[in-house]
């Protein structure tokens, strides 16, 4: 293509640089092995393509563009990210590997940032990566910067994580990511590659991406790996929402999950045996609720009701920062919490957050994630379910859902975007269709949970779109199905499910309930 640039240029630059790739991924990122895909991303980044690549939860996005801009010995990556927390994971796990990388941020002092910006403009930087928020790339300072780095010739390539908050279509919108087309619209003569991730785009969203980054649909490498995640058994719930004599629905719904909890703690003892599971930490998970107020009580309650089997944290906006990082690092410690009374170590140690405990959680050993009331968005269902099971070994996601909570949340979207006003009715339309997938995942008792998610995100589509298969060549990503019971469908059949679904209480019952309501 004309005016691009093949990074060093030479093909036998390129050649050496895909040679030393294993040699950089064993010594700077001490890992063992590429994971499949990997190393073809890898490769095209280094021979300087534009590349689009979603990948599911916990594939290891970030080191296809760290792995680069490390290789070369000169020349600075600049990674767009839309969280401080995430970004600052990844910055302090990258300065502990000894790579010379830098944060601009809300955080960054003035002397910091003048330093940094300093190493930026000296003709040849020692950053090999600069971290940096959508907003930054708005102002006209940072943006006259970067000009003068690529007039140096030391600009090698933009990489923009979470790339779908670019579409009013996704679930987390982000205004300053509309204005990123900048970097293809200036950056030229020659052209400064681009590499757009994300875990979570439907293909709405994705064209989306590719046109407002002006991705070079000539020179674009696209990748994916199935959007679902074959580690994860999926299973939904359904909630009859009327209470027995003595008990609230809410006593019946914590009762199931207290039992579910103690199903999985029998299993791991007939496995490993009690002696030894006394000695393992308590197994992580994640429980999601929909306010502040309700992981308070929730926590508190899932203490209180299990009899020292479960110790339970809140986790929202609502609690105070330094608690809040105090909180993820115990919780991710994995190290046995012997409580100070004497009592017997907990087997679960469970987080009950809202949505604030969101992307950058990389804890890998998470066994399960739980949706206490449905999620609003598909992708959010997506990107929180698949914070289990990171480390690649069996992991749960548990749905609880009923209609007066699919009910509810209808009606918050609708309530939301009327006072919100953000491009008003598109977004309560895409904010609808989502939630809808929510709804069809969750009713669904005639399709395996895997390939229900492999269509909503339209897996299938972005193989005709020339995208390109991890290891296993010719067989296709969308159509194979990697569900080996693992999921409720698969398990217990379309019989089973539709005897379960039969609880939850029906339309007409719930058009009886609010009748009395009103
Ligand atoms: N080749 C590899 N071998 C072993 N571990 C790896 C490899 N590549 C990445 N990882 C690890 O996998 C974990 C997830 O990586 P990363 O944070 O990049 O995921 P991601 O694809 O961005 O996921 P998400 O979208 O959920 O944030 C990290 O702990 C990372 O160190």
């Amino acid at each position: 293509m004309p005016g691009m640039r093949k990074n060093d240029g030479s093909e036998s630059n390129i050649t050496r640089q895909i040679a030393n790739m294993r040699w950089v991924l064993k010594n700077t990122f001490k890992k063992h092995d590429f994971r499949p895909l990997q190393r073809e991303v890898i490769s095209s980044v280094i021979q300087g393509h534009d590349v689009f690549l979603q990948a599911s939860t916990s594939f290891g996005k970030s080191l296809c563009y760290q792995l680069p801009a490390v290789l070369k010995d000169w020349g600075l990556t600049v990674v767009v990210c839309p969280l401080l927390s995430l970004m600052t994971d990844q910055v302090n796990t990258l300065k502990s590997l000894g790579v010379s990388v830098a944060t601009i941020n809300s955080n960054t002092t003035h002397d910091e940032r003048q330093r940094v910006f300093e190493d930026m403009l000296c003709g040849h930087p020692c950053t090999r990566l600069l971290y940096v928020t959508p907003e930054l790339c708005l102002t006209e300072n940072f943006r006259r910067r970067l000009l003068t780095v690529h007039k140096q010739g030391q600009l090698i390539r933009i990489a923009i994580d979470e790339a779908h908050c670019i579409s009013e279509w996704g679930h987390d919108f982000r205004p300053a990511y509309k204005e990123l087309g900048w970097f293809r619209k200036n950056l030229v003569n020659p052209t400064v590659p681009i590499t757009a991730l994300t875990a979570t785009a439907t293909p709405r969203v994705r064209s989306d991406m590719i046109n407002i980054l002006g991705l070079d649909l000539e020179n674009l490498r696209l990748f994916n790996t199935p959007s679902d995640r074959p580690n994860i058994h999926y299973e939904v719930r359904y909630l009859a929402d009327y209470a027995g004599d003595n008990c609230t629905a809410e006593d019946s719904q914590l009762k199931n999950l207290l039992n579910w909890l103690r199903a999985i703690q029998s299993r791991r003892e007939a496995r490993i045996g009690s002696e030894e599971m006394a000695r393992l930490p308590p197994m992580s998970g994640i429980v999601y609720v929909g306010t502040r107020a309700m992981a308070e009580h929730l926590a508190s309650r899932l203490c209180q009701s299990s009899d020292g089997t479960v110790t339970a944290v809140a986790y929202h906006a609502g609690v105070e920062a330094t608690k809040r990082s105090q909180i993820q690092s115990t919780w991710k410690s994995s190290r046995p919490v012997q409580p100070a009374d004497g009592r017997k170590i907990p087997a679960f140690s469970i987080i009950v957050a809202t949505n604030a405990f969101g992307m950058g959680i990389d804890n890998p050993d998470v066994r399960f994630v739980v949706h206490w009331t449905p999620p609003r968005s598909f992708e959010s269902f997506v990107q929180e379910s698949g914070r289990a099971g990171r480390d690649g070994r069996a992991a749960a996601s548990l749905v609880y859902y009923g209609i007066q909570e699919r009910n509810f949340i209808e009606t918050m979207i609708h309530r939301d975007t009327e006072s919100h006003r953000v491009n008003g009715h598109e977004n309560r339309e895409s904010k609808l269709e989502s939630f809808g997938k929510v709804i069809r995942y969750c009713e669904s008792i005639t399709r395996c949970r895997h390939e229900l998610i492999k269509e909503f995100f339209g897996d299938f589509e972005l193989e005709e779109m020339g995208s390109q298969l991890p290891a296993k060549e010719g067989v296709s990503v969308a159509s194979s199905s990697p569900c080996d019971f693992a999921c409720d469908f698969c398990k217990e059949g379309r019989g089973g499910l539709a005897k379960r679904r039969e609880k939850m209480a029906s339309e007409t019952q719930m058009a009886l309930l609010y009748a009395d309501f009103d």
